[in-house]
């Protein structure tokens, strides 16, 4: 479990985290998301006792981060946003260095380094230089540094950064994996999508307060029950407004000068009778396409409807 009350870090006159309230209950996944400089790095290397808090509170795993730094340190593994790697150890070596750090004892090192490179799918690299790897498995094998000593929290900042697209697949793979540990993870990006499918529950900090949390559960929900539809055509809006004037499952409309988007609540089935209904009332349809959700507006719309309706 991760807790935080009021926590705040002050550089100077700067605020960089205001007073910050985080729940993180045992086995659950975290994403804290926010633009460069929000203030994740901070957060995050307060929970991780590399930097002091200024005011405020952190307990990790039940200890606080400022009066038990030992026993937080053993309770979580910390994978910063930018860090090296040792030039002439090998993928073994370097996670059994790191077991020994924690005096791991050998039989269980072994096994659980065996299971952990097959988590995060290095198995056929164990024998290979560790500055030789690409940065996305670099960035894999640090995960596994991290779970060497078994701890109950995972600490991860940032580890898309700076990855090309394939290898960003494969660490969201393993993230994915990883779940079935069921450890307690507080993992930052600057891409909501991103933590999408990894995280339980996503917070958005901004300026070093959250400014919204919602349950990944319920954006899903949301985003399979409606769809953002992208109708082209030359039509007129009068004789689009008149195709669309009696369909319950529209439940919005924006007009633009190649078309229309269309706010979508029907079934896939019924969604092809649009179509054909459009067709019938004489809109000449060059495209008819659905939308990537934005997930984003989802959860903005979301969060700010809760904070609309009054609940927390
Ligand atoms: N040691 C420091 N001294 C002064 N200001 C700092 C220090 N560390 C961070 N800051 C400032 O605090 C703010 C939050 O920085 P932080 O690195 O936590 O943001 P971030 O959300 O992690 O962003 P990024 O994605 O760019 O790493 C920024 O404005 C940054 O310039």
């Amino acid at each position: 479990m991760i807790q935080t009350q009021h926590l705040t870090k002050k550089f100077g006159r700067f605020t960089a985290v205001d007073k910050l309230n985080l729940y993180v209950p045992e086995g659950t996944v975290f994403g804290l998301v926010g633009e460069n400089g929000a203030g994740k790095t901070t957060t995050l290397s307060m929970l991780a006792t590399l930097s002091t808090p200024t005011s405020g509170k952190a307990v990790i795993n039940g200890y606080d981060v400022v009066r038990h730094p030992s026993d937080v340190r053993r309770s979580i593994g910390f994978m910063p946003d930018s860090f090296g790697v040792y030039d002439d150890l090998s993928v073994d070596e370097y996670l059994e260095f790191y077991a020994d750090c924690y005096a791991v004892p050998r039989a269980v090192m072994q096994k659980r380094r065996q299971d952990l490179l097959e988590r995060v799918q290095l198995v056929d690299k164990r024998h290979t230089y560790v500055n030789a790897l690409s940065r996305g498995m670099q960035q894999r094998l640090e995960i596994a540094r991290c779970l060497m000593h078994n701890p109950p929290v995972l600490i991860l900042d940032e580890p898309a950064s700076g990855l090309d697209p394939r290898s960003r697949i494969e660490l969201r793979s393993v993230l994915k994996e990883l779940k079935a540990l069921k450890k307690t993870v507080v993992i930052s990006s600057h891409i909501l999508y991103e933590l999408a499918e990894f995280a339980d529950e996503i917070g958005i900090l901004r300026r070093g307060q959250i400014a919204a949390v919602a349950s990944v559960s319920v954006m899903l929900q949301h985003s399979s029950s409606q769809r953002t539809l992208w109708i082209a055509t030359k039509s007129s809006q009068h004789v689009l407004e008149q195709a669309l004037r009696d369909v319950p499952e529209v439940s919005s409309v924006t007009y633009f000068p190649e078309g229309v988007e269309v706010i979508y609540q029907g079934t896939l089935e019924e969604q092809s009778e649009l179509l054909l209904k459009l067709l019938r009332r004489g809109v000449r349809v060059s495209q008819f396409a659905e939308r990537p959700t934005d997930i984003e507006a989802l959860f903005l719309r979301l969060t700010s409807e809760r904070e609309e309706g009054g609940s927390a």
